[in-house]
């Protein structure tokens, strides 16, 4: 099968073949896909959304014949191989009746040189898209085949999962206007976390612009942060959420005072790469899977894929990054998973065919994995180390021996557990040191967050929300020691009513000025008749209600990423917040949900 691909959400106009029988055949990968791209490049400023389209109206045009043209190419050396094949038998072939090859070769030539054309539907800049999307119509009634709408940021994680043969990974994007983690549970992919404002790649490039450098900034930052030294900048992540803008405002006035480009530049890489590495590490261990790919343009950049795969090395799971061709935006990554599509029937009748600006990936129905398992977290059986450890300790809650303890590994620590050590039991959490990290910058969030931690442990058990106790603290040497509390964490244990309890805790956390910073299903602990937080280490004082929005968001989030059937306890969660917290919360809560966050700058 050969599938057309075609791509143009905002600046490549890109065009590919995708040839799944040279594929299956063992063929490498620039063989099976053929691509041929022409970018958009702004004479000054960034992507200007009107000259982007007139790029794609000239552009397509052209890579579409030579992807074309290259899939004629290979649809005639199939004929001639077949013919060659037939040929041969039927001159070993003692009877039968002699065949026309001619007439044969002329009725293939009519046929289409490829099976389905599949196109970029969204998200992306509304004004490429159409031309795109018209390109696409109208190619695939000329040809009279099929046409597969395919979401862009669904394309940049399956290339990686093509690519790595990876069954089940979490997927971080990091792309120019995107920036987010991605997981497949149930038919879908969920978005377990995305920044809270713009896309890596951008806010980058907007840094960029203001010390005058051309579009795109991300390779020139790359290249100018070899010579830099680490600055301190800000590092803002909200549980698996984060967000770029108090970064990228303090990056421009270093600047603005003189602080040599280099070493802002070498910081912003230290910094942004390592919150993208912190919440890949999160995701990672709150879905259990033990596969990361990389996708999305600043993928391209060596120091994040460093970064990414010291983490997963460290923490025993596998790390894929696919060719850079595959990273950047490119048609390849739209013909291959539109061949999927094709064979899954997931094709588009024109009529239904419009683009999507605004298209998130968690609105696409994934047709394609068929009956593949899904990562389902109350019913795991992958043979993942890290599923396995986290089967371990759910094997350990189930069968009721508390006694056992033992160490947890959480995202940032390691939890060792006593449960019957003393009169409360004992936990003691390290925060240990993470390599890919700056040594400085390690050093202050390890820090930072062991003293928030038991400030706000103790502070929130003031305003009535049940945390452990705190035995001890070293801030040096980043450890904590706690009362141990509950029977199971609220994720191998969730109900309505307790989900509800966390509603409520949440709204007295705020009405006291400060949030939790990572409430998830894995930060709460559940005993027969109370329900408490933990792991208060991204806390924070504020009197934002766009921070406390967030709080609940970030609990929210955790329920879609855990729970089968998360309605219900959504519900829940907003009811019991509700009950104790303020109405302009949830307010400012619908927001944060409904905000698009595919607006590409200009
Ligand atoms: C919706 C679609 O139009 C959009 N496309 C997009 O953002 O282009 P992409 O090729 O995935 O990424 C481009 C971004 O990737 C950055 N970039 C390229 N090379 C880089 C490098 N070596 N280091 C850091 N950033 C880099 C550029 O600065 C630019 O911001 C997206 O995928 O979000
Ligand atoms: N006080 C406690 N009593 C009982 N169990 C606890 C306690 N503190 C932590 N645990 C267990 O250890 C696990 C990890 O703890 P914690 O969340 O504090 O570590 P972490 O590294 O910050 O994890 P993550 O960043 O993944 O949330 C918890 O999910 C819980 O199962
Ligand atoms: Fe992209």
């Amino acid at each position: 099968m050969r599938v057309l691909g075609i791509e143009g959400t905002a600046w490549a106009a890109s065009a590919a073949v995708y040839d799944s029988d040279a594929d299956a055949d063992g063929a490498s990968s620039s063989e099976a896909v053929f691509i041929e791209s022409d970018a958009y490049e702004p004479d000054s400023g960034g992507i200007h959304p009107r000259e982007a389209a007139e790029h794609m109206h000239e552009a397509i045009p052209r890579v579409v014949e030579t992807a074309l043209e290259h899939a004629r190419d290979l649809q005639e050396a199939a004929d001639e191989r077949e013919a060659r094949a037939s040929g041969d038998s039927n001159a070993d072939a003692a009877s039968g009746p002699p065949i026309d090859v001619d007439e044969r070769c002329s009725s293939d030539q009519q046929a289409a040189p490829v099976d389905a054309v599949a196109f970029s539907r969204g998200p992306g800049l509304g004004p490429c898209l159409r031309i795109v999307g018209t390109a696409a119509r109208a190619l695939s009634q000329a040809l009279e085949v099929p046409l597969v709408g395919v979401n862009h940021m669904v394309a940049h994680l399956e290339i990686g999962r093509h690519t790595s043969g990876f069954d089940s990974p979490v997927c971080l994007n990091a792309s120019g206007a995107n920036a987010h983690l991605l997981s497949y549970r149930n038919g879908r992919y969920r978005v377990l976390g995305e920044t809270m404002d713009t896309g890596v790649g951008n806010a980058i490039d907007k840094f960029t612009r203001h010390v005058g450098w051309s579009h795109p900034g991300g390779p020139k930052v790359e290249a100018a942060a070899e010579d830099g030294e680490y600055v301190d900048l800000p590092y803002v992540v909200k549980g698996m959420d984060f967000s770029f803008s108090g970064i990228m405002s303090a990056a421009k006035q270093q600047y603005d005072k003189g602080v040599a480009v280099e070493d802002i530049c070498y910081s912003l890489q230290e910094n942004i790469f390592a919150m993208l590495t912190e919440v890949a590490e999160r995701a990672l261990s709150l879905t259990g899977s033990d596969e990361l790919v990389l996708g999305g343009g600043v993928g391209q950049n060596a120091r994040l894929r460093e970064m990414l795969a010291e983490m997963c090395d460290q923490r025993g799971a596998e790390f894929h990054a696919p060719d850079p061709r595959f990273l950047r935006d490119n048609a390849g990554m739209i013909a291959v998973l539109g061949a999927k599509m094709y064979e899954a029937g997931d094709t588009l009748e024109i009529e239904d065919s419009r683009v999507n600006p605004d298209f998130r990936p968690d609105q696409v129905p994934v047709t394609w994995r068929g009956s593949e398992r899904s990562e389902d977290l109350e019913n795991a059986s992958g043979d993942g180390r890290n599923r396995e450890r986290a089967d371990e300790s759910e094997r350990r809650l189930e069968s009721g021996n508390e006694d056992a303890g033992g160490d947890v590994r959480g995202a940032e620590a390691l939890v060792a557990l006593e449960p019957d050590r003393g009169p409360l039991g004992r936990v003691t959490k390290n925060r240990r040191s993470k390599s890919y990290r700056h040594p400085e910058l390690d050093e202050r969030l390890r820090r930072e967050r062991t003293r928030i931690e038991a400030r706000l442990t103790n502070l929130a058990r003031r305003e009535g929300v049940p945390t452990p106790v705190l035995t001890e603290i070293d801030a040096r040497e980043a450890t904590l020691e706690f009362e141990y509390v509950g029977e199971s964490d609220l994720r191998e244990s969730l109900s309505l009513e307790r989900v509800r309890a966390v509603g409520r805790h949440l709204a007295k956390l705020h009405r006291a000025g400060f949030v939790h910073g990572d409430p998830t299903t894995r930060n709460v602990r559940v005993a027969p008749d109370r329900t408490f937080l933990i792991d208060f280490g991204l806390g924070y004082h504020t009197d934002h209600v766009e921070d406390y929005a967030m709080d609940v968001h970030v609990f929210d989030q955790s329920l879609v990423g855990t729970a089968n059937e998360p309605e219900p306890l959504r519900a829940a969660l907003r009811e019991g917040y509700r009950s104790e917290g303020e109405e302009r919360v949830l307010e400012r809560l619908e927001d944060v949900e409904g905000r698009g966050r595919y607006v590409s700058e200009s």
